[in-house]
């Protein structure tokens, strides 16, 4: 029996005295929950993706074509789920994934993804729009390891802002995502009119930018707010970055990189060669590209392609501790879970985010054990077979 798994025995004697969890441990049912904990708009932002939502969909239905097949008699007493990613020791291989505007799901937003973070010892990646700033969020986050995630805007001396904030404030690998220099056709936003930056949520990190400041004429008040939105519009994202540009955040950052939303190996090859430390692969949870290939199916081509001269890390459609296994057998170094963790933020703040944390991490850690392996480095495709 190992830490994570001491979860599952701490529900059971709380049982004892007739205490029940708070919130589901079938993770599946948190959205749900939040549906009903959440305005429309916020439930709508979070829950949403892009057009009919098929990646959505695809994302989840390439877990369940995957099924694990358990080997029995391999003494799996002694397990540990640890693991060094890009230079962070994690005590498995979960990441918080960035998430913008989490104060429309929780007053906390960040602050208590930070200290959930912290409390659990897993690793957070800070969105670069973010409802509260780089530097107060690292507070909460106090000792925790954290990474930061750029949104690279057009403005290149704003970048170097962002990178020299994040360095100073303790975060300690850059994950710069690509998939979403414009934000996709997103029905359930569109049907709303809603889009939190509009109306100033998950600007904190621009509107508190000295650099940003400087473009604005001055700290943002409100004789200056429509203009500063504007500005954020217009600069949020890049569309004619190319490969080459890379050199550039290389020479402004000097801890790991990692490319967020890479699906083709040719593209894996090419962050490799451009000297990336990392790539995630990541279809932005179903959020941008209708249609796309599911995340899951994408991984193996990148694990080839990639071999060992770069991390591989996955994303898009974690929703349990099984979902985890069948990421690692594929190849993956580790996986970032996102919505999962912002329903536990939406249904609970700080402590819903660690139930949340905590049933993944010692679902995890059973599965594993159950089939028969003790480490995540033992995790290989031959565990899995084709529905
Ligand atoms: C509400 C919401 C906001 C997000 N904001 C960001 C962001 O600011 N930066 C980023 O790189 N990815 C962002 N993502 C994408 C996640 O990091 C992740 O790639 C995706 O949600 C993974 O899929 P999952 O939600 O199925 O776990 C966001 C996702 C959601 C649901
Ligand atoms: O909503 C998103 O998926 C997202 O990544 C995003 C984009 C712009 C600002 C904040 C979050």
């Amino acid at each position: 029996m190992s830490g994570l798994a001491d979860f599952q025995n701490s529900i059971y004697l709380q049982g004892l005295g007739d205490v029940l969890p708070a919130l589901p441990t079938d993770l599946t049912r948190l959205e749900g929950l939040a549906e009903r904990a959440l305005s429309a708009r916020a439930f709508g932002y979070v829950a949403g993706s892009a057009g009919s939502e098929a990646t959505a969909r695809a994302n989840r239905a390439a877990f369940d074509r995957w099924r694990i097949v358990p080997r029995m008699l391999r003494d799996v007493a002694e397990r540990d789920l640890s693991v060094t990613v890009l230079g962070t020791p994690m005590p498995s291989p979960v990441l918080l994934g960035p998430i913008g505007v989490q104060s429309i799901f929780h007053p906390d937003g960040e602050l208590a993804v930070a200290r959930a973070a912290a409390a659990e010892g897993l690793t957070m990646v800070l969105s670069t729009a973010s409802s509260f700033g780089i530097e107060e969020v690292a507070e909460a986050n106090g000792d925790g390891p954290r990474w930061y995630q750029l949104y690279w805007p057009k403005d290149r001396e704003l970048a170097v802002s962002f990178l020299e904030r994040a360095k100073a404030a303790g975060y300690t690998a850059l994950v710069v995502t690509l998939d979403t220099f414009t934000l996709a056709w997103r029905p359930r936003d569109l049907d709303q009119a809603y889009l939190p930056f509009l109306r100033g949520i998950g600007v904190a990190n621009y509107f508190s930018d000295p650099v940003f400041q400087k473009a604005v004429g001055g700290p943002v008040t409100e004789a200056n707010r429509d203009m500063a939105l504007l500005h954020w519009v217009a600069n949020f994202g890049n569309p004619s970055l190319t490969w080459d540009d890379l050199l550039f955040l290389r020479e402004h950052w000097d801890g790991p990189i990692a490319l967020k939303g890479i699906q083709h190996p040719d593209d894996a090859r090419q962050a490799v060669d451009a000297g990336m430390d990392a790539v995630i692969v990541s279809n932005h949870g179903g959020r941008q590209v209708d249609g796309a290939v599911a995340s899951l199916d994408a991984l193996p081509g990148v694990v080839d392609a990639v071999r060992d001269q770069a991390t591989v890390l996955f994303d898009s459609g974690i929703r349990t501790g099984a979902d985890i296994v069948k990421a690692l057998a594929l190849g993956a170094r580790a996986v970032l879970v996102a919505r999962p963790y912002a329903y536990g933020l939406a249904l609970g703040g700080q402590t819903g985010v660690q139930h949340v944390l905590r049933c993944l991490q010692a679902e995890l850690e059973l599965t594993m054990a159950l089939s028969g392996v003790k480490r995540p480095d033992e995790l290989k495709p031959e565990i899995l077979v084709r529905a």
